[in-house]
């Protein structure tokens, strides 16, 4: 049954040139919120023809103008890694996911979110301690049960009320998640199609990437290194 989440409004746009450590630049209009759920600083990042969007305090107008049957911006609701997307992490492969999300959006037009949900919902000082039980033979989402925590906390509830804040009603989403696509549906988000993310496998993410696939779609991992263009 779909549940209809709180109201949040857009409380700040603005336009912030990107530029990667591999020299791919785009641009990106950078969103704030007022009333997201779980009081949480998120941003959504319009790229491609979501960048353009005029400087005006909502969204609405024009992107409730768009035709229902017109084509759906392409979505990814990425969950904050300090460590992989900043640092360039081996132990995951969020660094390289987000760097070619980015792109991928930006080439057909849609929102990036960047979800403040670190180690899939624990924190950050959690998903470290996490990552000594590791070292210690336990798998991802064991070690976050053997910490007191679920295997994976994470909520969409503020995603939905971003895209519902940004106009956006209907999307394609970039994921190999299942459990996005299920939550946002949910939360009366229309998923028109999902769009896989490559897979960067290296030696050091290898048993990460093998729990993941695991636990999300109950087949073993398959290593499907990305031939994303920009990606490493
Ligand atoms: N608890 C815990 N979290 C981890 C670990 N490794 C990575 N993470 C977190 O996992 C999350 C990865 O999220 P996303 O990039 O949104 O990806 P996903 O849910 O795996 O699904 P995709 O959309 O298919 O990439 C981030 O919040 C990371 O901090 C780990 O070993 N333990
Ligand atoms: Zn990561």
């Amino acid at each position: 049954m779909s549940q209809t989440p709180p109201v949040a409004t857009v409380r700040t746009q603005v336009t912030v040139p990107l530029r990667f450590p591999d020299g791919y630049a785009t641009t990106a209009r950078v969103f704030s919120f007022n009333g997201l759920v779980d009081g949480r600083e998120h941003l959504a990042f319009g790229l491609g023809d979501r960048a353009s969007l005029g400087d005006r305090a909502s969204l609405g107008d024009r992107a409730r103008s768009q035709p229902a049957d017109g084509p759906a911006p392409l979505v990814r609701p990425h969950s904050e890694c300090l460590t992989g997307d900043v640092f360039g992490s081996q132990r995951c492969d969020c660094g390289p996911q987000l760097r070619e999300a980015v792109e991928r959006i930006a080439s057909v037009g849609g929102f990036l979110l960047y979800l403040r949900q670190e180690g899939r919902g624990i924190g950050l000082y959690a998903k470290l301690d996490a990552y000594a039980l590791q070292d210690g033979g336990l798998d991802t989402y064991e070690a976050n049960v053997a910490l007191g925590h679920g295997e994976d906390e994470r909520d969409y509830t503020a995603a939905a009320q971003m895209l519902a804040a940004l106009g956006v009603r209907r999307c394609a989403l970039l994921t190999n998640n299942p459990d996005k696509d299920e939550q946002l549906s949910r939360l009366g988000v229309t998923v028109t199609g999902r769009v896989p993310t490559g897979v960067y496998a290296s030696p050091t993410n290898a048993r990460y990437l093998a729990a993941k696939a695991s636990r999300t779609t109950g087949e073993p991992v398959r290593y499907r290194t990305s031939t994303f263009p920009g990606a490493a």
